[in-house]
């Protein structure tokens, strides 16, 4: 099984080009103003295009009314979206039908009990991604760079489809996929030299440490 790759919160062509030239699967845009990775519908559009064709683009929402999310999807045409706030199962259901596209929903993760609240958005959403829950005080849903213990992952139904997110960095993504098996994983800061400012040096180090996770585990 191919492991895919999602890169999160790219605002600049130069991050976005690195992502796509070692491989990512994903690329997310994020559309909540309180982050320092917000892109506007329009900008997030042009970047989409250098996309097409070489991996999936994703627009991350935060709660969005169907106002905000219709203008987002009219300016960009993400190929998916990611709710990344409190939606619930019906909501999820509903965006889905709405603009014909499979959802990502993320969950905020600390221990192994934090897990039964995805058993209702099973067959509704088409992945999930686990997240660390956000600090004390955080503004940010997501994007705040904190691992949660990835062991909790091990209470899973194996069928049940994932990417594992919070954290990741080229030094921990190793020990990551020697403990977890996700369909997918997903970092934002820990490609970042500063809040919403991707690094290709940071990126390209990220792909080769998970290269590096995938030839011991052939081994
Ligand atoms: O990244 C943000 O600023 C953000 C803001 C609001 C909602 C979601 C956000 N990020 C979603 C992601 O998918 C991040 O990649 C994920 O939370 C992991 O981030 P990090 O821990 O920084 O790698």
């Amino acid at each position: 099984m191919t492991l895919d790759v999602k890169i999160c919160g790219l605002t600049k062509p130069d991050a976005l080009e690195a992502a796509l030239r070692n491989g990512a699967s994903h690329v997310g845009f994020i559309f909540f103003g309180k982050s320092p990775r917000n892109v506007a519908p329009a900008e997030a559009g042009r970047l989409r295009t250098l996309a097409t064709g070489r991996a999936r683009a994703v627009a991350v929402t935060v709660d969005a009314d169907d106002a905000t999310l219709d203008a987002m999807v009219a300016a960009m045409s993400p190929d998916m979206l990611q709710l990344h706030g409190h939606e619930p199962p019906e909501r999820v259901a509903a965006v889905k039908a709405r603009h014909g596209l499979p959802v990502i929903k993320a969950f905020s993760i600390r221990d192994a009990g934090d897990l039964a609240a995805i058993a209702p958005y099973r067959g509704v959403a088409d992945r999930f991604l686990f997240d660390a829950k956000p600090p004390k005080g955080a503004e940010l849903p997501g994007g705040n760079g904190v691992p949660f213990d990835w062991r909790v992952l091990a209470a899973l139904d194996p069928d049940v489809d994932y990417m594992l997110s919070g954290g990741l960095n080229s030094r921990n993504i190793g020990e990551a996929l020697r403990l977890v098996r996700p369909a997918g994983i997903d970092v934002s800061s820990g490609v970042e030299s500063a809040p919403g400012v991707k690094d290709v040096g940071l990126i390209d180090a990220f792909f080769e440490a998970v290269r590096a996770a995938g030839e011991r585990s052939a081994a």
